[in-house]
């Protein structure tokens, strides 16, 4: 009989392995690309795969966004690329941020897409169209189906804000029912921005446990130290922090990936001084 490890077995693994609870976030943009890649059919697998083998060990998750991949028609190289990782760096899990969200026939395509074709561990969903755009994903019973709750970027606050009654937020109400109704294989997770760590802590008192996909240190300019003390579990775990700008164009020339490595290995400490 074959034992299949799921998302979250797969995340604390990692979580200990590497001692870790940093997410590189994967945004290739080529003009930011050093020279010597730029122009090339490859560039941003090899960006990628550069940034990927100096950083794997440094990390509890990888987090390609899949629009910088299709908008310069590189989904096969995201195909590529997480084969690369999942080849080259068994258990560390591939997070595919897609956001996705639609009616429950059109979600099942998704679901394949996400988890078939490109292999991911995870993938990020909104939750605003219900439990039944979410199902599909749900029919997969390893992997993590991450629910959007509270956004890192300032609108976030125009919806997930909103008073649904009795003083409760939309943000509040997502939390509830991610954790109480939707999770129903144990694989859920919730994004959390980095830039409002109050709203980090609220959603840990109302989760428990659950993880945390937390983007917004580094370029968004969130504070590791409000962040960790915020959404850390008793256990000093329960995160992933997520920078994507900050590491992959930290240097410019041919030694890009060593620089990217050296800001990985300066954000996975200063996270851990908070644990
Ligand atoms: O609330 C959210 C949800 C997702 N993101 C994504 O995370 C990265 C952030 O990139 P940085 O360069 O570290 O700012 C990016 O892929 C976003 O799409 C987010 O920022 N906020």
């Amino acid at each position: 009989m074959t034992t299949t490890t799921t998302f979250t077995q797969s995340l604390a693994a990692a979580w200990q392995k590497n001692n870790s609870l940093l997410c590189v976030g994967l945004d290739p943009e080529p003009t930011k690309f050093p020279i010597h890649l730029q122009g090339r059919p490859d560039a941003i697998f090899e960006f990628c795969k550069s940034i990927v083998d100096s950083t794997a060990d440094l990390v509890c998750c990888f987090k390609p966004q899949i629009a910088y991949f299709a908008a310069h028609r590189a989904e096969d190289q995201l195909e590529a690329l997480i084969a690369h990782i999942h080849g080259r760096h068994p258990g560390i899990p591939v997070i595919l941020d897609a956001k996705r969200g639609d009616i429950g026939s059109t979600a099942e395509q998704y679901a394949i897409e996400a988890f078939e074709r490109f292999q991911a561990d995870a993938i990020t969903a909104s939750p605003y169209m219900g439990r039944d755009s979410v199902t599909p994903y749900l029919a997969y019973p390893d992997k993590g189906v991450i629910l959007l709750c509270r956004t890192s970027n300032p609108g976030g606050s125009d919806l997930q804000f909103l008073d649904v009654g009795g003083g409760e937020k939309l943000f509040e109400r997502v939390a509830k029912l991610v954790a109480s109704e939707w999770n129903t294989t144990g694989q859920c997770a919730l994004v959390v921005g980095a830039t409002f760590p109050a709203e980090i802590a609220r959603v840990r008192s109302i989760v428990g446990d659950l993880p945390l996909l937390v983007p917004g240190i580094g370029a968004q300019g969130g504070d590791i130290q409000a962040t960790v003390e915020a959404g850390k579990t008793a256990g000093g775990t329960g995160l992933m922090i997520s920078s994507s700008r900050a590491i992959l164009y930290a240097g410019k020339d041919e030694g890009f990936a060593a620089a990217s490595r050296q800001v990985a290995l300066a954000t996975r400490d200063a996270i851990n001084r908070y644990r």
